[in-house]
């Protein structure tokens, strides 16, 4: 549905943003996930024809993004990580008003669609507020609603729960995942949850590259045996962390839990753990920074 052939961008001040991104992105929730500063806002508004790439394509369907951005606009539902500055206009007039910039002219189908967009993203009640005054998650939930408006086929969303409390987010997830199979969804994200709880398909991106892409339970099953956990003394770490392949640390009650990769048990006191979307995820990262220190 979505074809991503070998996107580069590199900005004025010398980053490369993307480095040779190539992507088949199919109908339904797809989760992009990668640490800050991996690329992925670049991606997103590249897709979103807000930014031209330097090199490669990108079609969706039959429109071609770079050449064509104007098609692809009016097939296109976009929530960015910033959604600017929030009017001091009730939720409803603001939703009527862009409403009418995507085109909808007739006042009762208009109505129509603002108010169930309203019912979808649970706002019905506090649709007179002003979005200027609504929490996080509403004002994320507002931002979907905008993005649903004119029934598009690709909808993106760049980094939408980074700042929710969690029920705000799983309040959100059910959202996202209620928009359907029919569509392609994008969710850019650094939040691990969020693509294992939701995504059927995903990518990882690091430093301006797809670094790994598949299904979530796919990619974990390949690292499924070598994952491996002990508790140490945080003094320890410097020392484990040469060592080992140390892929996480986390800390408990003044000791360190940590997880490192390893085709075989790496010391009699580690434990075979079951591999997690996280582990994937780390370790991927992980690996391409070591390896690009290296290089
Ligand atoms: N307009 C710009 N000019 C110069 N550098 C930029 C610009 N936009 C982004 N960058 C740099 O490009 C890299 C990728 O940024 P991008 O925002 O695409 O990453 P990201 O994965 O979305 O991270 P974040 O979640 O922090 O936004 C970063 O090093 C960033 O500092």
């Amino acid at each position: 549905m979505l074809t991503i052939k070998n996107l580069t961008k590199t900005y004025g001040n010398g980053v490369r943003a993307m480095d040779g991104v190539t992507l088949d992105i199919p109908k339904g929730m797809f989760g992009l996930l990668g640490p800050n500063g991996a690329g992925k806002s670049t991606l997103m508004r590249t897709l979103a024809t807000l930014q031209a790439p330097d090199t490669g394509e990108a079609t969706f369907g039959e429109i071609d993004i770079v050449k064509n951005p104007k098609a692809l606009r009016a097939t296109l539902g976009y929530l960015p990580q910033d959604f600017g500055v929030y009017p001091r206009m009730s939720a409803r007039a603001m939703l009527d008003h862009l409403a009418v910039l995507k085109g909808l002219t007739n006042t009762k189908e208009r109505k129509q669609v603002v108010e169930s967009l309203l019912e979808q993203t649970n706002l019905t009640q506090h649709a007179k507020k002003s979005v200027a005054s609504y929490s996080g998650g509403m004002r994320q939930r507002f931002g979907i609603a905008q993005a649903l408006l004119g029934d598009p086929q690709l909808i993106i969303v760049d980094e939408p729960t980074a700042g929710l409390d969690p029920e705000e987010r799983n309040r959100f997830h059910n959202l996202l995942s209620e928009i359907g199979e029919n569509v392609v969804v994008i969710l850019s994200t650094h939040i691990v949850e969020d693509v294992s709880d939701l995504c059927p398909k995903m990518a990882i991106m690091n430093q301006g590259k797809i670094v790994a892409q598949g299904v979530p339970a796919d990619l974990v099953e390949a690292i499924e045996g070598k994952v491996w956990s002990k508790t140490a003394a945080k003094s320890d770490l410097a020392e484990l962390r040469t060592r080992h392949n140390v892929i996480s640390e986390r800390l408990t009650m003044g000791q360190v839990m940590i997880r490192v990769l390893a085709d075989s048990q790496p010391g009699d006191d580690f434990v075979s753990a079951a591999a997690d979307l996280e582990d994937v995820y780390f370790s991927t990262i992980r690996g391409g920074q070591s390896a690009a220190a290296a290089a």
